[in-house]
């Protein structure tokens, strides 16, 4: 038998970041026959609408190939469901409750993120919402722990021969006792946290040189307009045409320091060559770009392990989406720099676990 939810239906939880926007919904799948009979229109609209697409509007889409079946939540099992859209968005997004009816319905609309402060009086003056607001960085790590435990496939994976692309393989690592460990959310901008129980972490660092820099920068140098665009034009370049190596510098190895000559001297450093700036293409920059911010988000994260003394670091956040070419070179960074003793890790579920986490504190809460 079911026991009864404490929090009702519909689930929802939501991070507003400064790019995207991550919803993550609980579809109950016990429903008994006197639940379904009593379910309300509204209810029963946002459910089918929801899970019966994978594109919403023009720019939501549904991560079908995250979602999380067979779930026990507060004593219902049902599917998990990873939905996200640009923050740029949002108000679009309220439109959209209003004309589904979603105010009507006495539940509690939970948010993270910053944009939870930043649109709450949009949520109160168009929807007549109150937003109940979690911190960020505790929804991100009570919502890794939540999917790494109760992912049936694996979580969490490393690469092993990263820069090494006939050998190179993803494998699954266990995470299962995880602690210490760091993690760094490369969203908009970029994070970094010590954690060293399940409610016990600090922010130890952090960098505004993260995922919309990347963007950012990408789009204003090689005129493209998305972020899969972004990552596909990088795949096809080379940084070595914009970036200055060892090897410029000195023909060679710098032996003394160990700094062979293929290593980075100066990013974007052949850029200073008007004959360099005339031969480079739109790939080379895009790669060369990534490649820089990638590059630098590991060395960061790498002076923060060492300081900390943790040998684990999580990458997670939506730059690592579709972006498998940052992925190894973190790996390979941590890997060489701390001569093997530092371990990237990577978790399939990228940038929804602020999301999640926001759920669990929704089921928490209860009803006001
Ligand atoms: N479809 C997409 N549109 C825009 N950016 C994307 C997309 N997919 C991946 N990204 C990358 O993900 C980054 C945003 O990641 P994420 O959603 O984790 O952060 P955020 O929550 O928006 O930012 P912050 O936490 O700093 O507020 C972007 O800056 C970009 O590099
Ligand atoms: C401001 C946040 C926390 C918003 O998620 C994030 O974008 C970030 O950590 N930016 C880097 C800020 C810093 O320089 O530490």
């Amino acid at each position: 038998m079911q026991s009864s939810p404490t929090e009702p239906f519909p689930w929802f939880g939501m991070d507003i970041g400064g790019t995207l926007a991550k919803l993550v919904y609980f579809e109950p799948l016990d429903i008994s026959t006197e639940e379904k009979e009593t379910e309300v229109d509204t209810l029963k609209t946002i459910r089918k609408y929801l899970t019966g697409n994978v594109a919403y509007g023009k720019t939501g889409i549904r991560d079908v190939h995250l979602e999380m079946t067979n779930q026990r939540l507060m004593g219902r099992t049902g599917s998990l469901h990873f939905i996200r859209f640009p923050t740029s968005e949002m108000m679009a997004f309220i439109e959209l409750a209003k004309a589904k009816n979603f105010p009507s319905l006495a539940s509690n609309i939970c948010a993270t993120g910053g944009g939870a402060y930043k649109f709450e009086q949009d949520f109160k003056l168009h929807v007549n919402l109150d937003l109940k607001k979690f911190d960020e960085l505790d929804c991100l790590i009570k919502g890794i722990h939540y999917i790494d435990r109760n992912n049936i496939s694996s979580e969490c994976y490393y690469f092993k021969n990263p820069n090494e692309p006939e050998a190179c393989e993803k494998l699954p690592f266990d995470f299962r006792d995880p602690y210490p460990y760091m993690v760094v959310n490369i969203g908009s901008g970029v994070s970094m946290l010590a954690v060293y129980s399940q409610d016990n972490y600090q922010r130890i660092s952090g960098t505004s040189l993260g995922g919309g820099t990347f963007l950012g920068l990408c789009t204003l140098l090689t005129g493209c307009d998305t972020f899969e665009e972004a990552i596909e034009l990088a795949s096809q370049g080379d940084s070595k045409n914009v970036d200055k190596s060892v090897k410029d510098i000195y023909g060679g190895d710098y032996n003394k320091f160990d700094l062979p000559g293929k290593v980075v001297a100066s990013s974007f450093g052949h850029m200073i060559s008007k004959e360099k700036r005339e031969s480079v293409s739109k790939a080379d920059i895009a790669k060369a770009t990534l490649v820089t911010i990638t590059n630098n988000i590991a060395s960061i994260a790498r002076m923060c392990a060492v300081n900390q003394g943790i040998e684990r670091v999580v990458f997670v956040g939506n730059f690592l989406r579709v972006n498998t070419i940052s992925m190894k070179h973190i790996a390979h960074a941590m890997d060489y720099w701390s001569t093997g003793n530092l371990k990237a890790l990577f978790l399939e579920h990228e940038g929804y676990f602020g999301a999640m986490g926001c759920l669990l504190e929704l089921l928490k809460t209860g009803p006001p």
